[in-house]
């Protein structure tokens, strides 16, 4: 059967979610149908979803303001998996401690915004990234990222400077930097492909 994927494409890095999904997606044999959301009707379909990074508080406020928000709250609920990075991650989180940012609340976990600075202060790190299918580290792209100030309940999965960078709760995965910015997707296949956590419809028995 063919999966029904959808990048949650209001605002942000969309495309590279896009082909992110399908280069896991061809590593793990499954057919993927990936389709952007800017409407609501759309998430319901959907077997799995990502949440790409951008501008937090202007995803934040197009999710409410489209009714999409809901729709996402539904899909994690019905424990399918979705994938946050970095400003997808501060819309998911519980907690941002900016009240421009309405919370979906879909993991528990605390996160700070611009916590390793600005855009100038960009960088690319190798990270040990927990549950990765080999020992070779993650080239983690951070901008303006935010930092996980509490995990709570969450998986930490790697951390950067003592501070949790990628975490896991259920079915949601999160990462306060961008592997879709990488052709490296073995996170994206992590959080779709890997995660017993999660439910996604299975392969075709022959
Ligand atoms: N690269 C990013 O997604 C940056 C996120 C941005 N700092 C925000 O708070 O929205």
């Amino acid at each position: 059967m063919t999966l029904q994927a959808g990048v949650v494409a209001v605002q942000g890095d969309v495309a590279e979610h896009v082909t992110a999904i399908e280069r896991a997606a061809e590593t793990h044999g499954r057919d993927v149908e990936v389709r952007e959301i800017r409407e609501s009707g759309l998430v319901p379909d959907c077997d799995f979803l990502a949440m790409p990074g951008g501008e937090s508080t202007t995803i934040s406020r197009l999710l409410h303001d489209d009714g999409i928000a809901p729709e996402i709250q539904d899909h994690v609920a019905a424990g399918k998996p979705l994938f946050a990075t970095c400003a997808g991650l501060i819309v998911a989180a519980a907690d941002t401690g900016d009240e421009r940012v309405d919370e979906l609340e879909l993991l528990d976990v605390t996160v700070e915004r611009n916590a390793f600075g600005r855009q100038k202060d960009s960088f690319e790190a190798p990270l040990d990234v927990a549950g990765l299918a080999d020992d070779e580290p993650f080239p983690a792209v951070f901008i303006r990222a935010p930092a996980i100030a509490d995990a709570g309940s969450a998986e930490v999965l790697a951390t950067w400077d003592g501070r949790p960078v990628a975490v896991r709760d259920g079915p949601v995965v999160g990462t306060s930097f961008h592997p879709e910015l990488t052709p490296d997707s073995r996170i994206h296949g992590l959080a779709f492909f890997e995660n017993d956590e999660a439910a996604l419809p299975a392969s075709e028995s022959a």
